[in-house]
């Protein structure tokens, strides 16, 4: 008898217990759907808040994928080329590029070409004339290697970087009208993006140090957006290999940029060299005038 009660007891007090978990279940469930359907509500795909214009070779990748790990920052992974390549799609299109963010997140885009051509200033401001900007500026001597390393790379057969940096043989004027050297003269480009934004809006990254120090760059970056600071020098991993910094992602993995960031420059005379530094030094004096930053190029 008693044996009889005590296997009843125990069977409703499984089929009680059995019922408050699978109801807990049941509704834990249920609070996740609620959470998920309301942050779908509030995801949206924004027009950018601020946009890396430039420049290219600079380090805009690099800054770009280091400011993604950020999580109030939203960016499209390609460039997206709509001021001065897609124009003609419409503002519309130009959103629908953008990522689903929250209602507090950033969103970012980088086209570095945005910087040298000439309507995207006008185009960009006609959109929003609070966008934040921000420039990562090289060495333009450095960046021009770079930029023809670009190009060989592509095209293996190409002249020389000497022939292309003169206007001829004999006189070695630096021919300025090569987009190595025109995109370098940062002065000038400036200019036309002062005509529509204050200084106050643009932030200049100093591309030698996003290599040296990227964790320092990025916290003015934070800073200059008006992010939380949450990047850190732990973030970063210095590859010995690469000469590069590459981000720390949890746990152990490391992630660096691909084979086309950080590719081994030709070398290129010294002679050349100290006629592009020659030729750069007016414009470099005239671009820290301008930006109230000296950036320290020879
Ligand atoms: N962390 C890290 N890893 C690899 N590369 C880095 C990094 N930080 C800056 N850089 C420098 O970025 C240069 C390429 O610049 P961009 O990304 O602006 O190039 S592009 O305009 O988008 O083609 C690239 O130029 P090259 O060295 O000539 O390849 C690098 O010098």
């Amino acid at each position: 008898m008693f044996k009889i009660g005590f296997n009843a007891a125990m069977l409703i007090s499984s089929v009680f217990f059995f019922f408050m978990f699978f109801s807990s279940f049941l509704s834990r469930q249920k609070a996740d759907r609620t959470r998920e359907y309301s942050e779908n509500l509030r995801l949206q795909k924004k027009l950018p808040h601020a946009i890396v214009i430039g420049v290219k070779k600079g380090g805009t990748r690099a800054l770009l994928e280091f400011l993604r790990i950020h999580p109030d920052v939203g960016a499209p992974g390609p460039e997206v080329h709509f001021f001065d390549k897609r124009y003609g799609n419409g503002l519309e299109w130009y959103r629908q590029q953008m990522p689903s963010t929250l209602s507090d997140q950033l969103t970012i885009e980088k086209t570095p070409s945005y910087f040298v051509m000439k309507d995207v200033p006008r185009r960009v401001y006609e959109m929003s004339p609070s966008v934040k900007l921000i420039v990562v500026v090289r060495d333009p001597v450095t960046r021009a290697i770079s930029d023809y390393t670009q190009q060989l790379s592509k095209r293996p057969n190409i002249q020389s970087f000497e022939k292309f940096v003169f206007v001829d043989d004999q006189s070695k004027v630096i021919n300025s009208s090569w987009a190595a050297i025109r995109i370098g003269i940062y002065a000038k480009h400036l200019r036309r993006w002062l005509d529509y934004f204050s200084l106050a809006q643009i932030h200049f990254v100093n591309g030698e140090r996003l290599v040296t120090d990227p964790a320092g760059q990025l916290a003015k970056v934070e800073s200059f957006l008006g992010l939380r600071p949450i990047i850190k020098p732990s973030n970063f991993y210095y590859n010995e290999t690469k000469g590069f910094p590459c981000l720390r992602k949890s746990g152990e993995s490391i992630q660096c940029l691909g084979k086309t960031k950080g590719r081994i420059h030709p070398t290129i005379s010294e002679e050349v060299v100290e006629r592009l530094r020659a030729f750069f030094r007016p414009f470099n004096e005239r671009f820290y005038r301008m930006t109230g930053r000296n950036f320290g190029w020879s």
